[in-house]
């Protein structure tokens, strides 16, 4: 099986009409097969069919996988032949509770992961602070409790949501676990994306030696929460392969995995981890 894969990151604008916002999501992802032929995988942004919001996501809240956007990414997946990571939506559970949560879809169009995000957007950085944001999921969402890795073609890849990538036992985990990728659908604001968007993503990749993928709705200054875009394609080495600017972009990047290998043999810090040390460390804390 190739090494390699074609994958698209469709930096979409995200208004407040759902449909709207899943017809604008299917008709660029059909747009971008029908340009680039050999495109494998399609991944959407964090919260692409509805607005980023606490106030709004129990308007958005849909089931998982039977409501109108999962119906409609698997028959878009199976009509292109292709992969679709579905950022995020609001899922809404059989006992009301609600989710940040992503969908994978196979080229036949099948559920092969949904992936509940793990860490909830809590932060409060004052206004003196770049602009400052207050944010808290968890006024509105409940947080998932699994890990989340599905095979796309010869490659298992992780999968996490926006905050999720903050968290480097994760990451470990997933490499730990055989990935070598994980995709972030995100939505980091204008207030620490500058700071911290790019920094995150260089150093999972850096530390787990894997391709590390986000993709963000495109920057709306006038919503209220103002994205702050830039999706990008993080290699093993830890560079940056391609970013998106702030608007609405649609990237296409063929990346070759044959990458991973060629680190972790080269430095081969995965080897030299002294595990007998930090577990002796661990239980002494
Ligand atoms: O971790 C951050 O700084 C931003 C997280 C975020 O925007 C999200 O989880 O949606």
């Amino acid at each position: 099986m190739s090494n390699k894969l074609t994958l698209g990151l469709l930096q979409l604008p995200v208004g407040k009409d759902v449909a709207d916002n899943v017809r604008r999501a299917l008709e660029s992802i059909t747009q971008l097969k029908a340009n680039n032929p050999q495109l494998q995988l399609a991944i959407l942004p964090e919260s692409f069919n509805g607005p980023y919001s606490v106030e709004e996501f129990g308007r958005h809240a849909e089931p998982v996988p039977d409501g109108p956007t999962c119906r409609a990414l698997s028959n878009l997946a199976r009509k292109l032949g292709i992969y679709i990571i579905g950022g995020s939506i609001i899922e809404r559970d059989v006992c009301n509770k609600l989710y940040n949560t992503c969908t994978v879809w196979a080229p036949n169009g099948q559920l092969i992961g949904r992936h509940r995000k793990l860490h909830l957007f809590n932060m409060n950085i004052e206004p003196e602070q770049l602009g400052g944001v207050q944010f808290d999921e968890g006024e509105a969402l409940t947080a998932g409790n699994e890990l989340t890795v599905v095979q796309i073609g010869a490659q298992k890849v992780g999968i996490g949501i926006c905050h999720d990538k903050r968290f480097e036992e994760l990451a470990r985990l997933y490499r730990n676990m055989g990935c070598s990728m994980i995709v972030y659908p995100s939505a980091f604001c204008i207030c620490q994306g500058p700071m911290h968007w790019e920094l995150l993503q260089r150093a999972r990749a850096m530390d787990n030696q894997l391709f590390v993928v986000t993709c963000a709705p495109a920057r709306d200054n006038m919503s209220g929460y103002v994205a702050y875009g830039h999706s990008m394609i993080v290699d093993p080495w830890a560079r940056v392969l391609r970013e998106a600017g702030q608007g609405r972009e649609l990237i296409v990047e063929t990346i070759d995995f044959d990458t991973v290998d060629e680190v972790r043999r080269q430095i081969p810090i995965y080897k030299q981890r002294r595990t007998d040390i930090y577990n002796q460390a661990r239980a002494n804390i």
